[in-house]
């Protein structure tokens, strides 16, 4: 069995990983670490090394086989803002795997509360009238009208780790 500590609380991020790791027997520790950045991170950059740090963090504290790290950010474009979002499992010493999530622009009236310091979780807040919409459907769910949610969206980008993962075990 594969123990995982997921570097998280927030609930579509556990749900994401546990049906991303569907088919493997795997015991998962939630546990809250710091993601060593910026609570919102402004680059992809940043977003990624957030990902990492949660992984490495949660696998120091927990002691598990893995560790898993899932991190939402933003950057800036000619386009626009796009939300970005990052994914890495940390295994050991080797280099972490990492996957990218889905990109969509937001709208300037959101974005500009991001320019301005803000966080998007608290922009979306009041953008849309609901408590908590990070634990829900997400900025990304609220966006794409439900076609896609931060569960959805977070479950392909662990499917894309767990797929490496398991390449690099049987090929390295
Ligand atoms: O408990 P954690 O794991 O920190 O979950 P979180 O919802 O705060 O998620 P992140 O730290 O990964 O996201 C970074 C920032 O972007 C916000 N954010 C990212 N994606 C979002 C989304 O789809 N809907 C609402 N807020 C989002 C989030 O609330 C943070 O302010
Ligand atoms: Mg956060």
């Amino acid at each position: 069995m594969l123990n995982i500590a997921i570097g998280t609380k927030n609930p579509t991020k556990v749900a994401a990983i546990k049906l991303g790791f569907q088919g493997i027997d795997a015991h998962f520790i939630e546990t809250s670490v710091p993601s060593g950045v910026s609570a919102q991170p402004l680059t992809d950059k940043e977003t990624i090394q957030g990902a990492i740090n949660r992984a490495r963090n949660s696998l120091e504290k927990e002691n598990t086989d893995i560790g898993i790290g899932l991190e939402g950010g933003v950057f800036s474009s000619d386009h626009g803002l796009f939300l970005c979002n990052w994914g890495a499992i940390v295994d050991g010493d080797k280099p972490p795997i990492i996957a990218g999530g889905a990109r969509i622009l937001l709208p300037e009236e959101v974005a500009n509360g991001v320019r301005a310091g803000k966080e998007l979780s608290e922009v979306m807040e009041e953008y849309t009238k609901q408590k908590d919409v990070r634990s829900k459907e997400g900025a990304i769910g609220i966006f794409t009208n439900g076609y896609v949610n931060r569960t959805d969206m977070f479950t392909h980008v662990v499917k894309l780790l767990v797929g490496q993962y398991t390449y690099r075990m049987n090929n390295w």
